[in-house]
């Protein structure tokens, strides 16, 4: 008699999408299983079962799965996971599989694992010093870039986003194509730090084959450098991420690939492929977070970093003995350090990073204030006109003149702004009463649209500083 063969298999759950289980018979509608019971979530492996601390019979239908059939576990003989660093070689390739391999590997302190040519990276939430040591920078950029080897090179290599990195300065280098990396994941999943650790090491591709040092190219470095001033006026703290990029972006690495005409063009004794510069286009900011945000959250970080800093006054003395609770649009944040530094350490490198790239004396008073009248906006605020009600008056009138004040503009123009719109037709142009409500929305949206064209400014200045010149 031949024994039968135990089934390892995965049932659907819906608190950890997916649990390993043993299928022990079926009919037509349902299957029976028996399902180890863990401790907690972290321990939920595909061990057959060893380290669980009970079974439970349970009875799944079928219709819930693909073609009827529950999928199979990636295991050996007795029930143990066999983890694949490339995800291509799973015997059984589905969601399941695939999310027990990851699980597997994350655990083992191996946050990559490769899909063909994709990389995924889990957040290991801890930095793995070991795995971004110049030694290993240097051994991907050696094997994967200089070496002509046969085959594929990455066989004998541990997934990494050094490959992605690596060989795509091959491809610019030696095949002379444009290279695209794309990077996403939801919020908090790491693509700003996967981001910074792939542009490092392609910048330590460009040093060449024998290159063991860890000084970066000036430009990288100045590319780097620009990123707080991003995070600064473009990250915010969410319920995911305490740096969270409320903006989209677009970095484009600017590569200079020597005269082709000389032999060295694609010698690989030698890099001629070198990093001239880059350029980055930023998208849909998300304004709305400008005028208000959850409880748990936070507005930009500019906007506590101001409020922080020792020097405020400079930029507008009635800054002075301000809060953030003084301020609507910011208000009560239950913390005042992002990445383990205070809001008033980050202002002082927020300016000196400005004035790198030369944003200092008069631009930057500007756009500070710019800043700060956004503040502001949020403490107007309006009530009907006792004489009519689809008309508003300000009812903050001393924040008002503060407003009036800091922008340079007479209180008139400025409540007539706020308070009425513009209505052009194609022979005239007549003025609309705004209701308090109406005129709070003008108000919101002003200072929206004045965030929104600071940060594209802001933008510009860091492109200014880093583009390549031709
Ligand atoms: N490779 C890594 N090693 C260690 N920690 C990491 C790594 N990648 C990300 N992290 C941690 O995760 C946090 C969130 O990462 P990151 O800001 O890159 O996410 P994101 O995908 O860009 O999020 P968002 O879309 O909200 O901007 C980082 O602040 C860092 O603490």
């Amino acid at each position: 008699m031949t024994e039968r063969k135990t089934q390892y298999c995965f049932i659907r759950d819906p608190e950890f999408a997916w649990l390993p289980a043993i299928k022990e018979g079926n009919n037509n509608t349902h299957a029976q299983v028996k399902v180890p019971q863990y401790k907690d979530e972290q321990s939920i492996v595909c061990d057959g079962g060893k380290t669980a601390k009970g079974w439970e019979e349970d009875e799944v239908p079928l219709s819930d799965y693909n073609k009827g059939v529950l999928p199979m576990q990636n295991v050996n003989a007795s029930g143990d996971l066999k983890s694949f660093p490339d995800m291509v070689n799973l015997p059984f390739l589905h969601e399941a599989g695939i999310l027990y391999n990851l699980k597997d590997r994350h655990g083992n302190g191996k946050p990559y694992t490769r899909t063909g040519d994709i990389i995924i990276a889990v957040n290991p939430f801890q930095w793995f010093k070991e795995i971004y040591t110049e030694k290993v920078r240097s051994r991907y950029a050696r094997i994967l870039v200089w070496e002509n080897t046969e085959g594929d090179p990455r066989s004998q290599m541990e997934p990494h986003v050094y490959e992605t990195s690596a060989l795509s300065y091959k491809g610019l280098a030696f095949d002379g194509g444009d290279q695209s990396i794309l990077v996403s994941g939801e919020s908090g999943a790491g693509k700003t730090e996967t981001v910074k650790i792939c542009m490092n090491h392609i910048a330590s591709c460009q040093q060449g084959p024998r290159s063991s040092s860890s000084e970066m190219s000036p430009v990288v470095q100045r590319v780097l450098e620009s990123n707080p001033l991003l995070e600064a006026f473009g990250n915010a703290k969410t319920v995911r991420n305490d740096n969270s990029s409320r903006f989209g972006k677009y970095i484009q690495l600017q590569f200079d690939k020597g005269d082709k005409g000389q032999q060295e063009f694609r010698s690989r004794e030698k890099a001629t492929c070198v990093l001239a510069g880059s350029k980055c286009d930023a998208y849909l900011l998300e304004k709305n977070r400008v005028v208000s945000h959850e409880a748990a959250e936070r507005t930009f970080h500019i906007f506590y970093q101001i409020v922080a800093a020792k020097d405020k006054s400079k930029y507008w003395n009635k800054l002075a003995g301000t809060t953030n609770e003084s301020f609507r649009f910011v208000g009560k944040t239950d913390t005042d350090t992002i990445e383990g530094m205070k809001d008033a350490d980050h202002f002082a490198n927020t300016v000196r990073v400005l004035e790198e790239i030369g944003v200092s004396g008069d631009r930057l008073m500007t756009l500070m204030q710019a800043i700060i009248i956004v503040m502001q906006l949020g403490n107007i605020t309006f009530v009907p006109d006792s004489k009519d009600d689809d008309h508003s008056v300000i009812a903050s009138q001393r924040e008002f003149s503060d407003l009036c004040e800091l922008m340079c503009v007479p209180e008139a123009s400025m409540e007539v702004a706020l308070t009425e719109r513009t209505m052009k037709t194609r022979n005239e142009t007549y003025k609309v009463p705004l209701n308090p409500a109406k005129a709070l929305e003008a108000t919101e949206s002003f200072a929206k649209e004045i965030y929104g064209r600071a940060f594209l400014w802001l933008v510009r200045c860091i492109n200014d500083a880093t583009a390549a010149e031709n």
